[in-house]
């Protein structure tokens, strides 16, 4: 008989909506802050900042001396008594199997807490659209617009995660699409091989019906928000725009002809 839940790894790939979801399990406020704990970007100074690093870490190839103690670490920052999250991109846990300092998804939350874990999958159908999405963020380097129209820095990566940048975009669209289907059948074969209850989530359901969406992952997380209560609003914005639009469809067009 599983426990209540312990924990939860929020299992994505970019441009999901995982920001939304995210947001609102934030604000919901016993479900911690699932942030990207293995982000790569800010994980090495992360690593730093809570002694937890190994002497060969570097922002480049950061890893941690001690998994556990990182874990704990990024726990204790959430409030006492909340339930940890952890939104984890393929890519980031890929890394981080491939560096052998962690066995499966599981790691990227308090060991006391694994064995009561759970995992809520979000994927999108349109995987065009995601694509597009994804080399949107990495030419404006806007990557979330806060809901409330708040400005954010740009973010430029040192090498460009997902396309050159230069050439055809339908063939940049076309590589993209490739690595999310790719990356996506690694995520079910990774998850099929644990013993971890899956709620599986579509982009599309979350913005089509927000509030119900997410009222169901509330449940399934062992926090039900009373039918009295409402839905946190949302506290990002849909990016896509009128050049996404074009892109998708030159896309689309493309394929059929
Ligand atoms: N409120 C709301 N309504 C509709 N769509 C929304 C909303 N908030 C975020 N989004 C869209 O989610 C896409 C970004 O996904 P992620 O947050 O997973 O991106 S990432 O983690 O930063 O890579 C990205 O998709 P695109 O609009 O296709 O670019 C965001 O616009
Ligand atoms: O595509 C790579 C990553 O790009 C985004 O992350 C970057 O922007 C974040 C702010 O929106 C910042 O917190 C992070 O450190 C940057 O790497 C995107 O949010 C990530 O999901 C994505 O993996």
């Amino acid at each position: 008989m599983p426990g209540p839940v312990a924990a939860y790894v929020v299992a994505c790939q970019e441009r999901t909506g995982s920001n939304l979801l995210c947001g609102a399990l934030s604000a919901q406020g016993g479900l911690g802050a699932p942030d990207e704990w293995l982000g790569r970007s800010r994980l090495h100074q992360r690593l730093v900042d809570s002694g937890t690093a190994a002497p060969s870490s570097t922002p480049g190839a950061p890893r941690p001396g001690d998994l556990d103690a990182y874990v704990d670490a990024m726990a204790a920052r959430t409030a006492p008594g909340a339930v940890f999250g952890a939104k984890v991109h393929w890519y980031q846990l890929a890394a981080a199997l491939d560096d052998g300092w962690l066995d499966d998804v599981r790691g990227a939350v308090p060991r006391a807490a694994r064995s009561d874990a759970v995992v809520v999958r979000l994927r999108r159908r349109d995987r065009v659209a995601q694509a597009v999405s994804m080399l949107r963020a990495q030419a404006t380097g806007t990557y979330v617009a806060p809901a409330d129209g708040s400005a954010v820095d740009e973010v430029r990566h040192p090498e460009p995660y997902w396309a050159t940048g230069g050439g055809d975009p339908l063939e940049e669209i076309e590589r993209v699409v490739g690595t999310i289907d790719a990356h996506d059948a690694r995520w079910s074969q990774h998850l099929a091989a644990l013993d971890v209850p899956v709620l599986e989530v579509d982009y599309e359901w979350l913005t089509a019906d927000y509030d119900a969406t997410v009222r169901d992952v509330l449940a399934f997380l062992d926090h039900p928000l009373p039918a009295t209560a409402a839905v946190p609003e949302p506290r990002t914005a849909r990016q896509a725009d009128a050049r996404s639009a074009e892109l998708i469809e030159a896309y689309r067009r493309s394929r059929r002809s």
